[in-house]
């Protein structure tokens, strides 16, 4: 990352989250209620599953990290244990994230889907006390300055989701040596069809713009 890849939003010009309960906290990887199932395996957050993602070669480390029921404590359990990270980490997390995200939509299509279209056009950005890797981090007038990766990231998906839907409904896992949840071979995810599924509209029922059908 180069200094051309920080970036500068106003506030009031760009959808933010910071805590899990406001409006736009479920873009959240600690937002609870979008859980996630991978080959057996339950995750509650996509925090969790991004956690884990470190350690395919420390399945009793991922372990400890899904069993915890609170996503900062699955990432606090994760420290003693970081520089034990797969070694290229740094050059993967991105990508990582990227897959964790699209996994988090395909397994809660309607509610991640929803909310993901509702923030329009607008700039998505997390806003963070002190990472301006994943944030942007207000400064006294107004301004959020960071690389604001996560919020891109989410804004890149939901481009897909507007213009691309159908190939966001199932997510490869990403080719790489090890790629593993609790030693098994992360498969294809498939969406959650337990979950009604959805079709984009765009017909205005009262007040509120309808974006999704459910059949
Ligand atoms: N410590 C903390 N508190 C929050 O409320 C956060 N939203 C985050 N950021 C999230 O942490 C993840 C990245 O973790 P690493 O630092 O790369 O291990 C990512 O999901 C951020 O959005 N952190």
């Amino acid at each position: 990352m180069t200094a051309a890849d920080f970036r500068t939003y106003r506030a009031e010009e760009v959808i933010s989250f910071r805590k899990t309960g406001e409006e736009f906290g479920g873009l959240s990887n600690m937002a609870p209620g979008f859980p996630i199932r991978i080959a057996g395996v339950s995750l509650r957050t996509s925090e969790a599953l991004y956690q884990a993602c470190r350690f395919p070669h420390m399945p009793e480390v991922q372990r400890i990290i899904v069993s915890e029921i609170s996503p900062m404590t699955a990432k606090m359990r994760s420290k003693p244990y970081r520089k034990d990270s797969r070694e290229d980490w740094d050059d993967l997390r991105v990508p990582i994230m990227k897959w964790c995200l699209r996994v988090k939509l395909a397994q809660n299509w309607v509610k991640f889907g929803d909310l993901l279209l509702r923030t329009g056009d607008k700039p998505i950005v997390e806003d963070s006390r002190k990472d301006n890797f994943w944030g942007a981090i207000k400064d006294n007038h107004g301004e959020f300055h960071g690389r604001n990766v996560l919020g891109r990231l989410l804004m890149e998906l939901r481009e897909k989701l507007k213009n691309d839907p159908d190939t966001l409904k199932q997510v490869a896992p990403i080719k790489l040596r090890e790629f593993t949840l609790l030693g098994e071979d992360i498969p294809l995810v498939t969406a959650d069809l337990t979950k009604p599924a959805a079709q984009p509209i765009s017909s205005k029922t009262g007040d509120t713009l309808q974006l999704w059908a459910t059949r």
